[in-house]
């Protein structure tokens, strides 16, 4: 099979390294016979994943888009297990392999071309963790990477650097652990951990480090899973159980932040199916998003009745009447999906959360004006951070309006139903609901009721 890259122009790295030595040569030169005999040594996988690193690390895209892109479906199966082992295993332990790599060097402080760190930290990554891989493979293949590239001159400290790392021995048992330590370990910004330890404590943060470096995997919050449910992650689901149970007999509901879709298919599933079910309006500022969840929901004969509008939730408009449910799934800083989403945690900044906040206070606060006497909004975001959850809830509640109900009571019928497959007591915090990766299975959600005073 030819070898090919990645890339929404589809300029691969094979592009990528002719871009590089372009540079330093005549462009109608082409690339050199050195650059076209290193991409002739690399396997598709390898020089697929280098390319989706170097464009998510560019800001030019988001692994996710990257890996279902035509390029990366035109691999090999397995090529395509192993470009998306690579991504995703890079973007959750770079912060570690960087460390691990800056104590090789001759100068920890030398500043790395980025082509040449993305080489070093795939070759640190597949040595470190991946099993079933050759240390030679994952250490030629770096080196010719970084050759590929256009670092010709690399290839030596790539080369050195990775061989001292597959020599080393694993670090050995931790008896106390700083937090920078073990955030380092795991592969977290620091500043971020340490907030975390501030809200939740430094064992919760150590499970929260921990569970984002894990594939997601299947939960086993819910009794009933698999059939016609679709696959979501658990904390998410719980949310829209939540809202669906918010408001008994409830007859207009809207989701105003509706894509990809998810809690649309729960409150569609234990509201929307039967005759006479309430009329459920999914809505999202995005038309592609939206288009794609119309789509998505179009193949479950239970959501069959649900309609959509593209609509900004601040504004409502487009959106008629009022509503006795609505569902508020903000958009946000994401710091709770990490496991699916690696690479947050590279792009985020502290001020993030102040900007995202403002969005979400607009959104809420628009939303609301569609709450009809006596209805429920369910507020919801997919962050760890107090910023995004309970100051825009606390501003919001303070201006007047709605009061908040406390999620205990709707969490209590889910037990007393069988919906849930065990003890939630603890996701519940001063009457929101609070998952936490690691702690409660899941990705990390807040849920907050709020009722039309
Ligand atoms: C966290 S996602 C929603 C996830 C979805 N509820 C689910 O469970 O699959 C947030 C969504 O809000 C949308 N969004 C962002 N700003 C919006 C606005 N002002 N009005 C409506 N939707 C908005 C985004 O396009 C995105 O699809």
């Amino acid at each position: 099979m030819k070898k090919q890259g990645v890339g929404p122009r589809g300029q691969g790295v094979e592009g990528a390294a002719k871009a590089v030595v372009a540079r330093k040569r005549p462009v109608s030169a082409g690339p050199t016979a050195s650059v076209e005999a290193a991409v002739a040594k690399i396997t598709p996988a390898r020089l697929a994943a280098f390319e989706i690193l170097k464009l998510v690390g560019e800001n030019k895209g988001h692994s996710d888009e990257l890996l279902h892109s035509a390029r990366v479906d035109g691999l090999s199966p397995e090529d395509r297990n192993l470009t998306t082992a690579l991504v995703m295993g890079v973007l959750r332990w770079q912060i570690a392999l960087d460390a691990r790599v800056r104590g090789l060097l001759q100068r920890p402080e030398q500043r790395l071309a980025e082509p040449v760190a993305i080489a070093l930290r795939m070759g640190a990554f597949q040595l470190l963790h991946l099993e079933r891989i050759p240390a030679h493979a994952a250490l030629s293949e770096s080196v010719e990477l970084c050759r590929a590239a256009g670092e010709p001159h690399a290839t030596g400290m790539v080369n050195a650097v990775l061989r001292k790392l597959a020599a080393a021995q694993k670090p050995g048992v931790r008896i106390h652990e700083s937090v920078a330590a073990f955030a380092e370990r795991l592969g977290h910004p620091r500043w971020l951990v340490e907030r975390w330890v501030a809200a939740y404590g430094r064992d919760a943060a150590l499970k929260i480090c921990e569970a984002d470096q894990q594939e997601p995997v299947e939960g086993g919050m819910f009794v009933e899973r698999g059939g016609d449910w679709p696959v979501m992650d658990d904390g998410s689901r719980l949310v829209g159980e939540i809202a669906a149970a918010a408001v008994p007999g409830a007859k207009r509901v809207w989701d105003c932040c509706a894509a990809p879709g998810g809690k649309t298919l729960v409150l569609a599933k234990r509201l929307g199916g039967a005759e006479g079910g309430p009329e459920i309006l999914a809505s999202d500022v995005s038309a592609k998003r939206l288009a794609q969840t119309e789509a998505r929901l179009r193949r479950y004969a239970y959501a069959e009745r649900v309609g959509f509008a593209v609509a900004d939730a601040a504004e409502a408009k487009g959106v008629a009447g009022e509503f006795d449910l609505i569902l508020c799934d903000v958009p946000c800083s994401g710091t709770g999906t990490m496991a699916g989403n690696p690479e947050i945690r590279h792009r985020l900044k502290v001020e993030e959360f102040a900007r995202q906040a403002e969005r979400q206070r607009a959104i809420l606060k628009g939303a609301l004006k569609r709450l009809g006497p006596g209805g429920r909004l369910v507020y919801s975001t997919c962050s760890l951070e107090a910023e995004e959850c309970e100051v825009v809830v606390d501003a919001v509640v303070g201006a007047g309006g709605v009061v908040r109900v406390p999620v205990d009571g709707v969490m209590a019928e889910l037990a007393e139903r069988g919906v849930l497959s065990g003890e939630m007591g603890s996701a519940v915090r001063d009457g929101a609901l609070r998952t936490l990766p690691g702690v409660h299975g899941g990705d990390g959600f807040y849920a907050v009721i709020l009722e039309r005073a």
